[in-house]
């Protein structure tokens, strides 16, 4: 028999409209209808998804105190809850130092050494995070079997002296893998119910682009409100998915942000909450700029520009799947919840300030392709294009001198090689290019607002302010959205340039 006040209690305390009826007997029709109610009530249920970067869950302590705001969504704002969560802060940056000294150094003792400090910086996790003996060994008994596998793996990196794209996403899951049974755990000392699962499976199917991986199936509806129904609160790693066949993938640095997008789309939530150690998107980062200033309300649009031009705190992926279902973003301090963060819509806020905020991108390198060659020459931009391709190059700006004979290309610092001699090798014997040269240890500086768009005079003001500062330009590119100006300097002139930006476009303004 289902106890009617109960499922009034569930109807009302969902704010579905009061369902009263009496169940005496469960007849057929009834059943039916009970059927159909739990369906309208996974049709209809609201999901806040909550995402913890490194910072949030960097020791036992905080992830107890990330707990306990997931316990404030669920209880006092009575939200369904999914979280999302990131390694415990540097854990992944070790597994890619590791993972390298395994290939390298072929070192045992190195790798053994390794494994017992990350088994006791998890250990301390859980005795920090968690109070109660049980359920610190059910996860204690998690961590060592993870633990276990992972130098295994290393171990076998460091004797077949190979280390593929997909064993290297493997060993970088381990972050995640580790801090997800911990927050799991910590929810449930605190009395709720929880359980962990990786992206995989969560339902985030990917493709095998291990590094960079593409959704290619999202099932995490299926997967994930069962769970909600009946009262759990998922845990889901950040970060890492799996292809169909089970193998493990990751979206690339910062790709928890992106995790949080994708289940947040595949489950209509109501919200993506993404919890950091800032107080949402800033004009600046904070680290440049102490006096930086929550951005209250931003548009997708200029998030996206900011996210893709090193504004560390978004990853630039995140921003789509939201923008295509009009899920608000809310950006959080884990270390100030009471702050009202930076809310991200479709809105193109104006601000009094033309430039909303001010970005940085360092280890980056500048190619200059010069060439008279190149003037009216059809198809060479698709070349150089086709060159970068073959390197394997991320491009991050890409700008043709208005006489055509030279075109400056900016790539990570790390593709810089590979592609000059791409380059080189798509155009000897053309007669195209005289000379290619490149300028390292540069940096890629941006202004970003919505109030740049036409608006007279912002590009004078800007480079003014530059010259002032005492950078001298070497590029220059305006995205096409016209809500961005980037351009190219010696890295040695980032803090001062950043900081005359900020002062004449920021707090300049009143
Ligand atoms: N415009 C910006 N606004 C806020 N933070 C920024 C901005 N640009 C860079 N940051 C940096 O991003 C950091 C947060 O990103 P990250 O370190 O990845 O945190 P998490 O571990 O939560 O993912 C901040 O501590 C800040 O130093
Ligand atoms: N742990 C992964 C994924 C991630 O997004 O981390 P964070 O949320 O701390 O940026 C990384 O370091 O890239």
């Amino acid at each position: 028999m289902i106890n009617s006040c109960a499922l009034e209690n569930l109807a009302k305390s969902r704010g579905f409209c009061r369902i009263i009826f009496k169940i005496e007997q469960l007849q057929l029709t009834t059943k039916l209808c009970f059927a159909v109610y739990i369906k309208d009530y996974l049709v209809n249920i609201m999901v806040v998804v909550m995402k913890f970067g490194g910072t949030s869950v960097g020791d036992g302590k905080r992830i107890r105190h990330v707990a306990n705001i997931v316990l404030n969504k669920k209880k006092k704002e009575n939200k369904d809850v999914v979280v999302v969560v990131s390694a415990m802060s540097q854990v992944t940056n070790s597994l890619v130092d590791i993972s390298k000294e395994a290939l390298d150094i072929k070192d045992i003792e190195r790798i053994n050494k390794f494994i017992k400090d990350t088994r006791e910086k998890h250990y301390k996790a859980i005795e920090d995070a968690i109070k109660s003996e049980e359920i610190r060994n059910e996860v204690k008994k998690v961590i060592d079997e993870r633990i276990e596998e992972l130098e295994k793996v290393l171990i076998g990196v460091a004797y077949l002296g190979e280390l593929t794209p997909k064993s290297k996403d493997y060993i970088l899951s381990f972050g995640e893998r580790l801090s997800a049974p911990i927050l799991s755990g910590a929810i449930r000392d605190l009395g709720e119910k929880s359980v962990f699962l990786t992206g995989g499976e969560a339902g985030i199917i990917t493709d095998d682009n291990f590094g960079c991986a593409k959704v290619v199936k999202l099932e995490v509806k299926e997967k994930l409100l069962p769970l909600l129904e009946k009262g759990y609160i998922p845990v889901v790693t950040g970060f890492i998915a799996s292809t169909e066949d089970g193998r493990i993938t990751t979206f690339g640095r910062g790709g928890s942000d992106y995790s949080a997008a994708i289940i947040g789309y595949g489950l209509d939530a109501e919200i993506i909450e993404i919890w950091t150690d800032v107080s949402g998107i800033l004009t600046t980062d904070p680290k440049i700029v102490k006096n930086a200033r929550r951005i209250p309300k931003i548009s997708y649009i200029e998030a996206m520009e900011l996210a893709y031009f090193g504004a560390k705190v978004l990853h630039p992926r995140t921003i789509e799947p939201a923008m295509e279902k009009g899920i608000p973003i809310l950006v959080k301090n884990t270390f100030e919840p009471e702050n009202e963060g930076t809310l991200i819509t479709n809105d193109l806020e104006m601000s009094n300030s033309i430039v909303k905020a001010i970005t940085t991108i360092k280890n980056v390198a500048l190619i200059n392709i010069f060439g008279a060659g190149m003037v009216g020459v059809s198809g060479t931009a698709a070349r150089i294009f086709k060159a970068l391709g073959k390197a394997n190059a991320n491009v991050i700006l890409i700008s043709q001198g208005s006489s055509e004979t030279n075109v400056s290309i900016v790539v990570d610092a790390e593709d810089v090689e590979k592609s000059v001699y791409e380059l080189k090798k798509e155009f000897e014997n053309s007669g195209l290019i005289r000379d290619i040269n490149v300028d390292e240890n540069v940096c890629v500086i941006s202004v970003v607002g919505a109030g740049m768009r036409g608006s007279k005079g912002i590009a004078g003001k800007l480079f003014t302010a530059v010259a002032e500062s005492g950078a001298n330009i070497k590029m220059i590119a305006q995205g096409s959205s016209e809500v961005n100006i980037s351009f190219v300097i010696d890295e040695k002139d980032l803090i001062p340039c950043v900081k005359k930006l900020h002062k004449t476009f920021i707090e300049n303004v009143e």
